[in-house]
């Protein structure tokens, strides 16, 4: 038997919750359980609660409504039923907000609801506060760095920012379609409007908190709603630059896992680095009587995922 572990973690992405009858994806063959969503979530809750050892925090992945609530004018009371759920936890909850989060509400919206888990004051984020991103240290030598993945985004951005104005400049460059959802003939596939990506002021501020990470030896856990790694999605579920963020990451030593959601089918791969990267499966595309969520174990040398339901067990060695 294992030694006891530092620290254990719950981990959930793409909960999608709405109080809607199953429908399905764009492409019309996966099914989404959109009202499922919030007792498998409660399912989830009662796992990590029972754990032993107790887990200390949980990591959700963003996307935690669906756009569908925007349109049936539902987003804040389905906002509240996911939270309830979530605070029936002694723990604190990590949120990274994904595209669905920006159909639903505003950045200022965001900032002033309970999917704000930034630090108040803002210390430990990049200078924009209405940026998602923050470091906290959870354990001794063990720091989570939360990245938000649509800084750069036509979601979201109050429309007259030079943000948004910069975002679309970009999309509109990379993505020749007329509808900016479509990756149709992309050379680069990602760069669709229900994608984003990361501000030159966030990278900056990831390295030197990577930077400060290998002087003190620590470990690093890195999360966001967007996959970073090509071998962990598929070509359109990324973040428009995931080569910088990545190559970030590969200048240092620290990092030992990047957690996304996004995929609903989920993805793993260990990079050249040594990095492992985890995409889990969404709530939402799980059928009823399965589930997709997961407990992390982080121990000396290694993590080990407990995966319930679509996600399976998996050893990440450091
Ligand atoms: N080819 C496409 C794909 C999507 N859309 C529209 O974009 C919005 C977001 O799509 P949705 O599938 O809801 O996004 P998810 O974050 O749930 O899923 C991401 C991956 O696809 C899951 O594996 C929505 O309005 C779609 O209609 C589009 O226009 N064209």
């Amino acid at each position: 038997m294992e030694a006891v572990p530092r620290v254990a973690f719950g981990v959930i992405a793409d909960i999608q919750f709405a109080d809607a009858d199953d429908g399905h994806d764009f492409g019309g063959s996966r099914r989404r359980y959109y009202r499922h969503s919030l007792r498998l979530l409660r399912d989830a809750v009662r796992a990590w609660a029972a754990e032993s050892p107790p887990i200390d925090f949980v990591l959700q992945l963003g996307d935690s409504i669906d756009g569908l609530n925007a349109r049936r004018d539902e987003a804040e009371g389905a906002l509240r039923q996911v939270l309830e759920a979530l605070g029936r936890l002694p723990v604190p909850v990590h949120h990274a907000w994904g595209n669905h989060e920006f159909y639903n509400f505003s950045r200022a919206r965001l900032a002033q609801s309970g999917l704000c888990s930034r630090p108040a004051g803002g210390a430990a984020g990049p200078p924009d506060g209405l940026c998602q991103a923050y470091h906290c240290s959870p354990a001794a030598r063990l720091r989570l760095v939360v990245l938000d993945a649509y800084d750069l985004s036509v979601l979201g951005r109050d429309p007259d920012s030079p943000r948004y104005e910069e975002s679309l400049r970009l999309l509109r460059e990379k993505n020749t379609n007329e509808d900016l959802n479509s990756p149709a003939g992309l050379k680069e596939p990602q760069f669709v409007a229900f994608n984003g990506g990361f501000s030159q002021a966030q990278l900056n501020w990831f390295d030197e908190v990577l930077k400060f990470s290998d002087e003190n030896q620590e470990k690093v856990v890195v999360m966001g709603h967007l996959p970073i790694h090509p071998d962990a999605s598929d070509r359109v579920c990324l973040a428009w630059n995931y080569e910088a963020a990545l190559s970030v990451i590969h200048s240092h030593r620290c990092v030992v896992c990047v957690l996304a959601g996004h995929l609903h089918d989920g993805g793993y791969c260990l990079d050249s680095h040594g990095v492992h990267h985890l995409t889990l499966e969404g709530v939402i595309e799980t059928p009823p009587e399965s589930n997709a969520f997961g407990t992390i174990y982080v121990y000396e040398d290694k993590m080990i995922l407990k995966g319930r339901g679509r996600i399976a067990d998996r050893v990440m060695q450091f």
